[in-house]
């Protein structure tokens, strides 16, 4: 055979793809060597022929995508139904990423005490699986925990927190006077009008401190959509660190401390459905920090 049918094949074989490929839904996750890191380069190909590809340098200067609280609350309704996630795992995995940002922005040398400010929903159960990790990494975490819901999931993670000889506190600000840290883990994306008791003075309390805060997906107190609240507590709320699960939510246009992203679990369809960039994880890291300056969309 000569050279010139050696590419006739070669286009042939090219054409039949690009079909195959305009007619069923596939997403192709490249991860680039010419994009920055933390991105990936991710193209879609759709139905009907059309492509849309973004490419690897587009990809490298784009910002990621947020995603608003009632996406949030679907895309983790999907993880949970055609994902066939339970939503142990979920928080489990979401747990263990805000335990990898504590570690990262706190490492056990600038001081082993860690106080976790736990909520009633599911914010404050990944702030519950976080402090678990936390004391196998050799931190001394305690819990304030005011309201416990009677909740199946939250008593049993509480309850491995007592096995570990965990301590729970219902002081708030003397528990603030005695730490090294603390994370933020009363409200996520489900958080909505004014902060009520008895999480108002808590909210004022870490506004007021200077030992650094990392917040577990949303600065609590923070509309999800807008940022900090124009006054009372939270209007001057602005943690060091902040870790968003799965995607940043749009408040982080008002964030201006070090952020990382959560979510090293995220199927590719569901990411596409939610039109979802996921970055590049490195190594067996569950999180990634943002460059700094970098913002999202
Ligand atoms: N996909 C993931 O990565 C996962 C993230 N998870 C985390 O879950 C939260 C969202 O959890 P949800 O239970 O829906 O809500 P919240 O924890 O944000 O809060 C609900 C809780 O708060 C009360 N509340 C609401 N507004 C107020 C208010 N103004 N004052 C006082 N109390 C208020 C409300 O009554 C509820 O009791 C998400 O952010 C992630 O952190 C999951 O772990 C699953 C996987
Ligand atoms: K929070």
């Amino acid at each position: 055979m000569n050279i010139r049918w050696l590419s006739r094949i070669g286009l042939l074989r090219l054409h039949s793809r690009r079909i195959c490929e305009s007619k069923c839904i596939q997403s192709f996750l490249v991860h680039s060597s010419t994009a920055k890191p933390g991105y990936l380069d991710y193209r879609t190909v759709r139905t009907e022929g059309r492509f849309n590809i973004r490419n690897s340098s587009r990809c490298a200067t784009m910002s990621l995508r947020t995603l608003n609280a009632e996406n949030a609350a679907d895309l983790d309704k999907d993880l949970m139904s055609v994902g066939a996630f339970s939503l142990d795992q979920l928080m489990e995995l979401a747990g263990l990423s805000v335990s990898q940002a504590v570690y990262r922005v706190h490492p056990p040398e600038k001081g082993k005490r860690i106080l976790v400010a736990v909520g009633p929903g599911n914010n404050g159960g990944d702030g519950l699986v976080a402090a678990r990790h936390l004391w196998h990494y050799g931190y001394q975490p305690t819990i304030f925990y005011p309201k416990r819901p009677k909740n199946e999931l939250y008593q049993r993670l509480a309850e491995q927190l007592k096995t570990l000889g965990v301590p729970f506190t219902d002081d708030f600000e003397a528990a603030l006077k005695s730490t090294d840290h603390v994370v933020d883990s009363i409200f996520g994306f489900s958080f909505s009008g004014e902060v009520r008791e008895p999480f108002a003075a808590v909210i004022t309390a870490l506004e007021n401190t200077k030992v650094p805060v990392t917040a577990v997906d949303a600065p609590s107190s923070w509309n999800i959509q807008d940022g900090p609240p124009k006054s009372g507590p939270g209007a001057n709320f602005n943690p060091e660190f902040l870790i968003s699960l799965t995607a940043p939510k749009p408040l982080v246009s008002h964030f201006t401390g070090r952020h990382f992203v959560g979510g090293r679990f995220l199927p590719p369809s569901v990411a596409e459905k939610y039109n979802l960039d996921i970055p590049v994880y490195k190594g067996v890291d569950q999180i990634v920090e943002l460059p700094a300056g970098e913002n999202v969309r």
